[in-house]
C-alpha cells in the first residue's frame, strides 16, 4: 500500500484552494496513492495568544510552551485547525477523519528538552501506526495535528513538520512538505531561483549563509531525518498552485527534492 503524507503548515492554511482538497480526495479515490495529513497552525496559535495577551518566543523554530501556551495550541490545532481542514475534505467528497497524537496515543512523545526550557514540547518516540493503517484501509484520509502523549499521560506541543516525518517514517511512505513556497528558494544575481535537490551537505551550506532560514530549517531537517528513517522520497510543495501535487505523483519534477547523498544536478 503505497502512502504519502502531506504535511500541511499553517502558512497556507487560508490561502489553500478548494482544488487542493480536491486533489488530495482524488488520490485517495484513485487507489494509487492513499494520502494522510499531518497539519500545523503557528500562525493561528500566534493569533490566539495575542488576542489573549499570552506571549510566547519560539527557540530553535520551536514554541517554548508553558502550561499555559499549552492549552491554547491543543485548542487551536485539535479542535479548530483540524476540524477545518476535516469538513473541506468532506467538503470535497472524502472522509476526513480527525486525530490528534493523543488519540490511540498515535504520538507518544518524550520532553525534547531534558532542561525544561522549551516547556512542554515533545519528540516523537513511536508512532501508534496501525490505528492510522485501520482509517486508511477503511476508505478514510487521516488529519493528524501535532499534540503527543507522554506516558505520565501529560500532553505535548510538536512542531508540525516533525511530526509529519515520524508519521511518515512510521508507514514507510513519502513526504511532502507542504507550504506558501515552491520549494527552497535562493537569490541567485537578483532573481529567486527555485532549487530543485538539496543534499544534506548543501541544506547545512545553505543554513550556515542565512539562504534557508526560520520555518523552512524544521523543514528540510525534518525531510532529511525522515530520509534516514527510510521514507522512499522528501519533497517541499507549494500548496497554492495544486497542480504541483497532482504533476509529483505523477512523477515530474515539481518543488524541491531533499536527498540524503551526493547527486548530479541536471
Ligand atoms: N530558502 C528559502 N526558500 C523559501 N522559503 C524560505 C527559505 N528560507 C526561509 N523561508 C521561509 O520559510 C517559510 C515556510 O516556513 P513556515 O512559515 O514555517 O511554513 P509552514 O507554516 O508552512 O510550516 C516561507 O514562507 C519563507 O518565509
Ligand atoms: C513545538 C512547536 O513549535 N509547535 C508548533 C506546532 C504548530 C506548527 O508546527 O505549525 P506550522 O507547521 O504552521 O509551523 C507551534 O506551537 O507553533
Amino acid at each position: 500500500m503505497e502512502i504519502i503524507v502531506l504535511k500541511v503548515g499553517g502558512s497556507i492554511l487560508k490561502k489553500l484552494p478548494t482544488a487542493f482538497f480536491e486533489t488530495v480526495v482524488q488520490l485517495k479515490r484513485s487507489g494509487k496513492i492513499h494520502p494522510v495529513i499531518v497539519h500545523g497552525g503557528g500562525p493561528e496559535i500566534n493569533q490566539a495568544l495575542t488576542k489573549m495577551n499570552v506571549k510566547s518566543e519560539f527557540v530553535n523554530g520551536l514554541r517554548v510552551t508553558t502550561k499555559e501556551v499549552l492549552e491554547v495550541v491543543e485548542h487551536i490545532l485539535s479542535g479548530s485547525v483540524n476540524k477545518q481542514i476535516v469538513s473541506k475534505l468532506q467538503q470535497s467528497g472524502g472522509t476526513g477523519i480527525g486525530l490528534s497524537g493523543v488519540d490511540a496515543a498515535l504520538l507518544k512523545v518524550i520532553p525534547k528538552d531534558s532542561s525544561g526550557k522549551l516547556g512542554y514540547v515533545g519528540e516523537v518516540k513511536e508512532v501508534n501506526e496501525d490505528w492510522l493503517k485501520l482509517i486508511i484501509e477503511n476508505g478514510g484520509i487521516p488529519v493528524v495535528s501535532p499534540i503527543g502523549i507522554h506516558e505520565s499521560g501529560q500532553h505535548y506541543n510538536i512542531n508540525g513538520d516533525t511530526a509529519a516525518a515520524a508519521v511518515a517514517e512510521s508507514l514507510q511512505a513519502k513526504l511532502a512538505l507542504i507550504s506558501d513556497i515552491p520549494g527552497v528558494l535562493e537569490e541567485i544575481q537578483g532573481e529567486k531561483v527555485l532549487l530543485r535537490q538539496l543534499t544534506k551537505k548543501e541544506i547545512e551550506a545553505k543554513i550556515s549563509a542565512g539562504i534557508i532560514y526560520g520555518g523552512m530549517i524544521p523543514k528540510v531537517y525534518s525531510a532529511l531525518k525522515a530520509l534516514n528513517g527510510g521514507v522512499k522520497e522528501s519533497v517541499i510543495l507549494n500548496g497554492l498552485t495544486p497542480e504541483d501535487l497532482k504533476s509529483y505523483i505523477a512523477g515530474k519534477r515539481v518543488g524541491t527534492k531533499i536527498v540524503i547523498g551526493e547527486v548530479q544536478h541536471v
